[in-house]
């Protein structure tokens, strides 16, 4: 049963959930992983929801850059003396959720304290290091940040310009921003709240420049605040959304800090100046990697937001009619509409799937790196790339067509959406720009047919073992695997056209820097290509692993949504392979698949189970009983305190008065 049904519901939504064929609190816990982090979830909200000095003192939408900072802070301040009662302290999962839940997406002063400030404490700090800051990171009794980014360069961390000289006489390193792009430029909670930093810059030991290295640095005093001497920081100004956080600028100027400050878990520099080489080129990489591999069920759960809004709404929302003259359909009635939300909350279940996988390919990786096995670095450092560069595009567009399914009322602040979609799209953006992290996964790719061109097959991992296999004919009457198959056939046609196009251009006399660039748009779709074969892989087997029937029948389903757009949206790279009959074939499955899922739409964005307090969205309500509510949302608007507005006193008004003269 759906569990969202309540007493003074509106009926229409009341009517979606009584349509519905399986239990959502089920759902959730194969969305969430378990049973118990669901329903953890449930009783953080619960509790949340009881605690007045943890609700928004107004919508959002309503609120100045300075106002949203500081409502953060005072929810982080409160939140950091009632957590111990509230959520387990060592799940991060919960961490995350509960501040999501009483602050919200747009962003808080320790927002990245949690994601990238502890973390590289945790895993690159030595033994010392951590016992001498974590126990105050996790206590709060600092807080940090992660500046890696500078004015002049962000993506291409080998010109970082940041630099850390080490003074043998004095045991320090001294800290400098040589030019004005080498100021740290974006870093989040940098600008205002942060007094410690990570910070990137390249080490010289000896004139020598060893590239760049994670460094512990206090930034500002931890009595007054004030930024200490050296140091120049700041806030970047307002973005095109996350504006609760203050991203910040930082410049160095001879400023020192210990020798113990670097993190030396993994490279070192000894007190004579000596430099111990790190097991893997990369591993100071891994910050970023972590964060990541941690983006897919982030996304995942952006693009759930604004599906509960959409769906939601669409079934409430009557426009025009079907056969009964009589009465407004639902626009959730129509195909079109169907068309454009249903393959999407396909794909934001697939992602979370995929996302709770990498997550736990991650924290393997970082169980064997600290047993100094590092080979599994490169695969997942491939995944995640490609993984964050689809996932994020495709949550950007989806949630944008959310925001259309809703008409005019979506483009209303009201429906939160465009704060959802601003919030996701600068995944695009941050740990690694989509496309440059895609050309990424294209090295590994190309590097995986050279092997085959080298006969060496058998070396191949499992991800890109269908690069080797000639597949040229489907049957497609047989389900989710043989439109597994179809898709390989796509992204192993794709990776093998770019990288003949990259040798070509190679054996044409051009540079491997040349030819790279010339080949990189079909070195792209590749990376695309290959990454939405792995969605769709992750996907099938997430839906086979599943042992309770009825929700096992509703997530075959919505697979076979996502299987059938996949393949239609993917159809000029399989013309070689299905006929135009079996395409044809393929589009009407999407479409019976449209309908065998449209009683279960409204049950299936209910299991995301994201709270009213969470959604703050006035037409994603979970009573669905809009109208009245949007009228109030309007009504307290500021601009509604009063009826006649200075600028109608100080201009309109005379501007009026003097042209009736
Ligand atoms: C349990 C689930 C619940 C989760 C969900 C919770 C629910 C709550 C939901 C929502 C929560 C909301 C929370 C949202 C919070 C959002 C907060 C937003 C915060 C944003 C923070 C942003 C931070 C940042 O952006 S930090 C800065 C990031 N910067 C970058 O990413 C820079 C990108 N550039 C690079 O990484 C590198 O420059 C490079 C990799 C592109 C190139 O590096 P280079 O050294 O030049 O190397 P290259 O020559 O290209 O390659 C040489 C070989 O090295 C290999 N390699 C590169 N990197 C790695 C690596 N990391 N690991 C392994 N190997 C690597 C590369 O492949 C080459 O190999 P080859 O063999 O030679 O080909
Ligand atoms: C919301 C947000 C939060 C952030 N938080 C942090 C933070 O906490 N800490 C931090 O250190 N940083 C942070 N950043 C910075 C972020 O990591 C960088 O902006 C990101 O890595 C992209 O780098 P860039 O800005 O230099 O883009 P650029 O590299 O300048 O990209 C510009 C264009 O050049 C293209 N391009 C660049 N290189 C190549 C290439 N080799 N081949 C092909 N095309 C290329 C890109 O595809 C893009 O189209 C944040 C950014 C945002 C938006």
């Amino acid at each position: 049963m759906n569990q969202s049904i309540k007493p003074g519901d509106n009926p229409d939504l009341t009517e979606e959930r009584l349509s519905g064929t399986f239990d959502t609190n089920s759902m959730a816990a194969v969305i969430y992983g378990s049973d118990k982090l669901a329903q953890r979830r449930r009783e953080i909200s619960e509790a949340v929801s009881r605690i007045p000095e943890l609700q928004d003192s107004k919508p959002c939408p309503f609120m100045t850059r300075e106002e949203k900072i500081l409502e953060g802070s005072r929810k982080s301040a409160i939140l950091n003396r009632l957590l111990p009662g509230l959520i387990d302290l060592d799940s991060f999962e919960e961490t995350v959720f509960i501040h999501q839940e009483v602050i919200g997406i747009e962003g808080h002063p320790l927002a990245l304290h949690e994601s990238l400030f502890i973390p590289p404490i945790a895993t690159q700090g030595t033994d010392e290091q951590q016992k001498k800051w974590l126990g105050r990171a996790q206590r709060r009794e600092i807080i940090g940040c992660y500046a890696q980014t500078e004015l002049g360069h962000g993506s291409n961390l080998r010109a970082l310009e940041t630099t850390a000289t080490f003074d043998i006489s004095s045991q320090e390193f001294i800290l400098n921003s040589p030019t004005i792009t080498s100021l740290k430029w974006w870093p989040g909670a940098l600008g205002k709240s942060a007094n410690w930093s990570i910070v990137i810059a390249n080490l010289i030991v000896h004139d020598k420049n060893h590239g760049p290295h994670p460094f512990m640095v206090q930034l500002r005093d931890e009595k007054s605040h004030e930024p200490l001497p050296g140091i120049t920081v700041g806030d970047i100004g307002p973005k095109m959304a996350f504006n609760g956080a203050d991203n910040g600028f930082l410049g160095f100027e001879n400023y020192r800090i210990p020798r113990e400050n670097m993190l030396m878990r993994h490279s070192k520099v000894t007190p004579d100046g000596g430099y111990i080489r790190p097991p893997h080129a990369k591993i100071g990489y891994s910050g970023m990697v972590r964060v990541r591999s941690r983006m897919a069920a982030e996304q995942g759960l952006f693009l759930a937001h604004a599906l509960t809004i959409a769906v939601r709404y669409s079934a409430i929302r009557r426009q025009g009619y079907l056969e009964d003259r009589s009465r407004e359909v639902k626009v959730l009635d129509y195909q079109t509409q169907q068309h454009r939300l249903f393959p999407s909350i396909a794909r934001a279940y697939a992602f979370i799937f995929c996302g709770f996988e990498t997550i736990r390919l991650y924290d393997q990786l970082l169980i064997d790196v600290q047993n100094g096995n590092t080979s599994g670095m490169a695969d997942l450092h491939a995944l995640t790339s490609g993984l964050k560069s689809v996932v994020t595009h495709q949550t950007g567009e989806g949630i944008e067509q959310a925001r259309m399914a809703c008409g005019g009322h979506g483009y209303s602040m009201a429906s939160y959406i465009s704060e959802i979609y601003g919030v996701a799209i600068g995944g695009c953006t941050y740990e690694g720009e989509n496309m440059v992290m895609l050309l990424q996964l294209a090295r590994y790719l190309v590097k995986s047919i050279e092997m085959i061109q080298n006969g060496k097959s058998k070396n191949l991992g499992p991800m890109v073992a269908y690069l080797a296999a000639n597949e040229s004919e489907i049957d497609l009457n047989l389900g989710p695997n043989e439109y597994l198959k179809v898709f390989q056939y796509a992204a192993r046609s794709q990776a093998w056209r770019a990288t003949e196009k990259f040798q070509k251009l190679r054996n044409s006399g051009m540079s491997k820097e040349q030819a790279w660039n010339q080949a990189s748009v079909e070195l792209t779709r590749a990376s695309r290509l290959h990454t939405r074969l792995y969605i769709m892989s992750t996907f099938i087997n997430h839906v086979g692993s599943v042992v309770d029937q009825k929700i096992k029948k509703v997530l075959i389903d919505l697979l076979n949504v996502h299987i059938t757009y996949e393949v239609m949206d993917i159809g000029i790279y399989v013309q070689g392979l299905l006929s135009s009959d079996q395409m044809d074939l393929i589009r009407n499955q999407l479409y019976v698949s449209l309908e065998t899922i449209r009683p279960n739409a409204v049950s299936l964005v209910d299991s995301f189970q994201i709270s009213d307090m969470q959604l703050r969205s006035v037409l994603g309500r979970r009573d669905g009983n809009v109208y009245e509510n949007l009228f109030k949302w309007a009504k307290s608007c500021p601009l509604n305190d009063k009826d006649v507005l200075e600028s109608v006193t100080k201009y309109l008004k005379p501007m009026m008065d003097k042209s009736k003269l």
